[in-house]
Order: structure tokens, then sequence, then C-alpha cells
């Protein structure tokens, strides 16, 4: 009975956080010619987010696009930056992450339309370098857009990608090794799990998502 009813509050919820979160995104869906859309955040016929005061929150031990946190399903956008791309660092950055044993499930290569640049970066949007950072992500040059999946990929991701300094950054990592300064760090990574949710659903479809099991998976993501 309960869960009958949470059921029927989670779709309730699914739907206007559909409605809530469309706006933005389907605009730069018309600008890029692509399917994109925060709808894209709803997993299955399950809500993931109340809606309050027109902000998502998110349910605790949902399962978002960002998979599940903590888990072998959880997943983090990772984009390498124009100055990545030209550099000619993406088969470099890719076999960072596959090395170490996460998930490839989606890559993709475009150039963001203003829209798109700034909706990513909308918590920036009051900082002075918001404009520079939105021109340069916007170049022309296309930035490479992933999705990984493993286990704390998004915890990891950071700590492959390095501090937003380079200056700060650790050496072994990807800013670290060939980043010099902030304003071209080559690499993007989802900071949180609420981040990840937002960047995922905003730059990829459900439906460009793939499901398969790599043959080391077992080999790797196991804690007995
Ligand atoms: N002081 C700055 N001057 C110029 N650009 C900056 C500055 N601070 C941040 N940026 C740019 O804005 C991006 C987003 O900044 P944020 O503080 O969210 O860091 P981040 O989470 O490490 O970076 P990202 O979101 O790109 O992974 C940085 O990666 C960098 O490209």
């Amino acid at each position: 009975m309960f869960a009958n009813t949470l059921r029927s509050t989670l779709r309730a919820a699914s739907r206007s956080s559909v409605r809530a979160l469309s706006t933005a995104p389907a605009k730069a869906a018309v600008s890029n010619g692509l399917t994109l859309g925060l709808a894209g955040a709803v997993v299955g016929s399950y809500a993931v987010y109340q809606v309050s005061m027109n902000k998502p929150v998110l349910l605790e031990g949902a399962k978002t696009i960002a998979g599940e946190k903590g888990t072998v399903s959880e997943r983090s956008f990772i984009m390498i930056k124009p100055d990545g791309v030209s550099r000619q660092l993406v088969g470099k950055i890719v076999s960072r992450f596959e090395e170490r044993g996460y998930k490839l499930v989606a890559i993709k290569s475009l150039t963001p339309s203003p829209a798109l640049a700034q909706e990513h970066y909308s918590d920036l949007s009051s900082r002075p370098f918001f404009g520079g950072l939105v021109k340069y992500i916007t170049s022309g040059t296309p930035v490479v857009a992933m999705v990984w999946e493993g286990k704390d990929v998004i915890r990891q991701g950071r700590r492959i990608v390095g501090a937003t300094n380079p200056l700060e950054s650790d050496p072994g990592s990807v800013r670290g090794q060939y980043a010099v300064s902030v304003g071209r760090n080559l690499i993007h990574a989802s900071d949180s799990f609420d981040a990840a949710t937002k960047e995922i659903g905003l730059w990829f479809a459900e439906t460009e998502l793939s499901q398969y099991e790599p043959t080391t998976w077992n080999w790797v993501m196991a804690d007995n």
C-alpha cells in the first residue's frame, strides 16, 4: 500500500520535474540540433526528484541518469574542452579512465551552443570570467562529451582530472601534467552526484547511454 502510494507520488513528481526542468535545455537542443534535456535526469517510470519551490530535490537512494551514488552504476560527466581536443590529448585522456577500469557508456564530439555552455556553467554566471569561459567552450573547436561509469567515478574522476587551477593540480593528474592556466585547463569532471545528474541529462539523452559489461569489469569492480 505504502509502496503504491509512494510510486504514484514519485510518478507525479516525475511528470512535474520534466515540465519544470525542460525549458532551458530545450532551447539548447534547438540551437544544437541535438536531443538534449534535463528530462533525461528522470529514469524509467520512477521520479528521482521532488519539485519544491521549482528546485529539484534528489530523493535518498534514488537512481538517476547518473546511476546510483556509491555503487558500480555511478556515472560522471567528463568533457574534454576545446584546448584538449586542439592539443590532440583525447586519446591520452580517454586512456586514463579506461586504464583505471572505468566503463565508457557515451561519447560524442560537438561544438556546444552558447545556451548549452551557459546552462552547463550556470552556477558561475555571476563570476567575472563567465563570458570568457562560455566563449572558450563554444569557440568552434569541438569538445568531447563523455559519460563514464563505475564505483566512485565522480570522486575518482575529479582526482584523475586534478584541481581547477593547474598550479595546484597533482602532477599525476591530467591538469597537473598538461595544463598551465586555469582558463585553459583542458577538461571538466562532475564534482558531485547532483552535478552529474544535471550534466548527463543536459548533454545526453538516456537512449545515448550504453549498457554493457567490459570483460575486465568483475576484476575491477569488487569489494569481496
Ligand atoms: N579564475 C578563473 N579564471 C578563468 N577561468 C576560470 C577561473 N576559475 C574557473 N575558471 C574556469 O571555469 C571552469 C569552471 O570552474 P569551477 O570553479 O567549476 O572549477 P572546476 O569544477 O574544476 O572546473 P570544471 O567545471 O570545468 O570541471 C574552470 O574549469 C575553468 O575553466
